[in-house]
Formats: structure tokens, sequence, C-alpha cells
């Protein structure tokens, strides 16, 4: 059977709204992304309950800090037995090759280390507020640059930058994707969009979906939808 391709981001406040989302699931539908509510909230418990119910969990914490700092974070989430972690790619070459190395000594070394390049909520203007005369796909692709020099597993872009990234990176090079919409769906605080079938056909790996899965009134038909639209 195929790994499962999509990614739900478990962004619930309530940690029994959450579990009772997963008791209707099982772990060859998705793989499962803890962020930085559902960890503030309920910790690395909630997170070792996840990989011992069988699941795939990216632990979506985003970490930017200085090398030491940002490798004993990794190597701690790591150890949790997490399927993937991020860092910021802007946190620079130094620190993403101190991540890699911190996981690689971690009882856990399989654990794959990926970067955040440009958020999927910036637009061109947000972006142009932070950083000049830059559009989001010459962003991604400068910091995609750094990622693959530190030789970490992938990052995260928003599918529309995936065919540009594609000329350069080979498919096992990780491009983990969230922004991603079903037709129709409302697109929210998300600015760089695409449907799960567009994402695919552009060399996606993995499609990170929350609230079009989780605030659905049948989150499972709509999961098993999308992974219809992609098998
Ligand atoms: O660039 C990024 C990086 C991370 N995210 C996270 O993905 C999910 C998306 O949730 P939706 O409800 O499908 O919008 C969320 O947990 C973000 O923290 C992102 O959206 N963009």
């Amino acid at each position: 059977m195929q790994e499962p391709r999509v990614i739900v981001a478990l962004d619930y406040d309530d940690q029994a709204q959450a579990l009772s989302f997963i008791d209707q699931l099982d772990p060859s539908l998705c793989k499962l992304k803890v962020g930085k509510e559902m960890f503030t909230l309920f910790g690395p418990e909630f997170v070792k309950l996840l990989v011992d119910k069988g699941y795939d969990v990216f632990l979506d914490l985003k970490f930017h800090d200085i090398p030491n700092t940002v490798a004993k974070a990794c190597k701690a989430a790591a150890e949790l037995g997490v399927w993937m972690v991020n860092v910021h790619a802007s946190g620079g070459i130094p620190m993403m090759m101190a991540a890699k190395q911190a996981i690689a000594s971690s009882r856990h070394p399989s654990t794959k280390l990926i970067a955040v390049t440009v958020l999927t909520s910036m637009d061109q203007a947000q972006l142009n507020e932070v950083i000049d005369d830059v559009t989001p796909k010459e962003q991604v692709l400068r910091l995609c640059a750094l990622t693959s020099k530190a030789e970490l597993d992938g990052i995260v872009c928003s599918a529309q930058e995936a065919v540009a990234l594609r000329e350069h990176y080979s498919d096992d090079f990780l491009l983990v994707t969230p922004g991603i919409r079903p037709q129709g769906a409302d697109a929210g605080d998300q600015k760089r969009v695409m449907t799960p079938s567009d994402a695919i056909d552009h060399g996606v790996n993995y499609l990170v979906m929350g609230r079009p899965i989780t605030q659905a009134q049948d989150p499972i038909a709509v999961l098993k939808a999308v992974n219809a639209s992609i098998s």
C-alpha cells in the first residue's frame, strides 16, 4: 500500500476532540502534524501518544535560534520518536547542520529534518515588508539552496513553488506543502494555495491540511476524498 501523502494538521485546542477525530482514523489514511498550539497545551506526552498509536508524526515547532539551542531542541524532539521535525532555513547553514548532527546522535536518528522557507500565509506584499525586491519564489529558491547545502531532507514551501524547485531538486528532496485547499474551500489566512491534485501534479511529496479537514462536518469523508483525488 502507498504511504499516506496527506499530513493532517491537528490544530485543536481540546485534546479530547483531537483524540475523537484520531479514533476514527488509522495510520494508513494520513500522517499527523502537531504544531505550536497543541504542543504548548498538551506537551510531549500528547506527541508520544500519537507515536504509540503508530502514526508518523511531524512535530512542526519551526525552531529558529542559535545553533546550540536548535540542535538540543531537535535532539529532544527526535527522541520523542517522531517522523519529522523542522527548523527555519533563515536560521542559516551552521544552525541547520547543527540540528542535523544532533538528530543523527539521538536515540531516533531516522527522524527527518526539513526547513521552513517562506510561510504559505505570506504573499508578495507581506514578504516585501520583510525583505525588498524579491518574489516568494525567488526567496524560496534561495532558502532551499541553503537547506540543500546543509543536507537536510527537504523544505516546507507552498505548492506554487514546486515546479521551479523540481527543476533543481530530485523527488527524494522532500517538498512539504501547507496551504492546500480543495476547490472552493475557504483559504483563511493562507495566501499561496493550491488544490491537492494540482499540488501532487506539480511534484509535491506531502500535503499539509488542517482546517479543510478538521473543521469539516465529516472530516473523515473529506480526508478520504482528498486521498482518492491524489491516488
Ligand atoms: O508555511 C507554513 C508552515 C506551516 N504551516 C502550518 O500548516 C498548517 C496549515 O493549516 P491549514 O488549517 O490547512 O491552513 C498549520 O498548522 C500551520 O501552522 C503553514 O500553514 N504554512
